[in-house]
């Protein structure tokens, strides 16, 4: 498990808050992996190999295995298992139910000895509320990730309708910091959403940040970083296509390096101008 202090220190040591998105698809990886039983796993585990000094985490989307069924199950456990020990291991599930099926979705995803797999963390919707979300926290040392204000051009179908005070987002980010503190929750927060993060801010000063929507979906950090960013940096970056499809040939991991290196010097360097390192 990775406490916050850790995932702190490795920020400051790798001088990056890169998040590596796993959302592989059969379709798109390279021909030449279809030969070895597991392409999936195969494909994942060269873009770890070529990733895992420049990133502090790394995040597998659950509906690209799921998608595939047994054998995408397969794949995604075999993937989890070898994520670094030292990087935040986050499943992108997304899951919200109530409170015993929300215990079966933390087993699935937190418990190795009945799933095989064992992530750090997990995105949880919050729309059902504290017993949907507690579940996950029975689980000493795991993170619940929250969507709080997501990159996707319908977040203002919900999350900015006014509760009152409050836009949605806002009074999801005050109660779910009643559930447990900053190291425990972490909020999802859309890079495209660039001009409210000094407003989340004032609701979550301390939570960290995952924030979706660098490289395909347009956004830069150059646009949200020194709004999002506290003095233990307080943010995790998410890029998925753009790493892990930078190249398409026998050289996709090192096409992936190249991206994953442009961003994490673009990380440096905020990290250097908010004096963090
Ligand atoms: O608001 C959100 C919440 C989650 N996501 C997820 O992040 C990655 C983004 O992938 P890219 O290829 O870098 O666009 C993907 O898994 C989404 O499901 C998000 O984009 N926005």
């Amino acid at each position: 498990m990775i406490t916050r202090r850790q995932l702190i220190d490795q920020i400051k040591q790798k001088k990056s808050f890169l998040c590596v998105g796993l959302d592989t698809d059969i379709d798109k990886i390279p021909e030449f992996l279809k030969q070895y039983p597991d392409p999936v796993f195969e494909f994942n585990k060269r873009i770890i190999d070529a990733t895992k000094d420049l990133c502090v985490a790394y995040k597998p989307n659950s509906a690209f295995y799921e998608s595939y069924g047994v054998k995408g199950l397969q794949s995604l456990v075999a993937t989890s298992k070898y994520l670094p020990q030292d990087t935040l291991n986050i499943i992108d599930a997304k899951r919200g139910d109530i409170g015993n099926t929300s215990d079966k979705y933390a087993r699935a995803f937190f418990d190795e000895a009945t799933s095989g797999m064992s992530f750090d963390a997990i995105t949880v919707t919050p729309y059902m509320g504290n017993d949907s979300v507690t579940p996950y926290l029975k689980y000493e040392g795991r993170w619940v990730i929250i969507l709080a204000l997501t990159s996707s051009v319908g977040s203002k179908d919900f999350q900015y309708l006014n509760t009152g005070d409050d836009y949605l987002y806002e009074a999801v980010i005050k109660k779910a910091n009643t559930w447990a503190g900053a190291d425990r929750i972490m909020y999802v927060v859309g890079a495209t959403k660039s001009t409210e993060f000094t407003n989340i801010r004032k609701y979550a000063p301390d939570n960290f940040l995952l924030v979706p929507g660098v490289g395909a979906q347009g956004g830069s950090l150059q646009d949200f970083c020194q709004y999002g960013m506290t003095k233990d940096c307080g943010l995790l970056v998410n890029a998925s296509r753009s790493i892990i499809y930078a190249g398409s040939d026998d050289d996709f991991a090192d096409a992936a390096r190249e991206e994953a290196k442009k961003l994490q010097q673009q990380m440096a360097e905020e990290l250097e101008k908010a004096q963090i390192i």
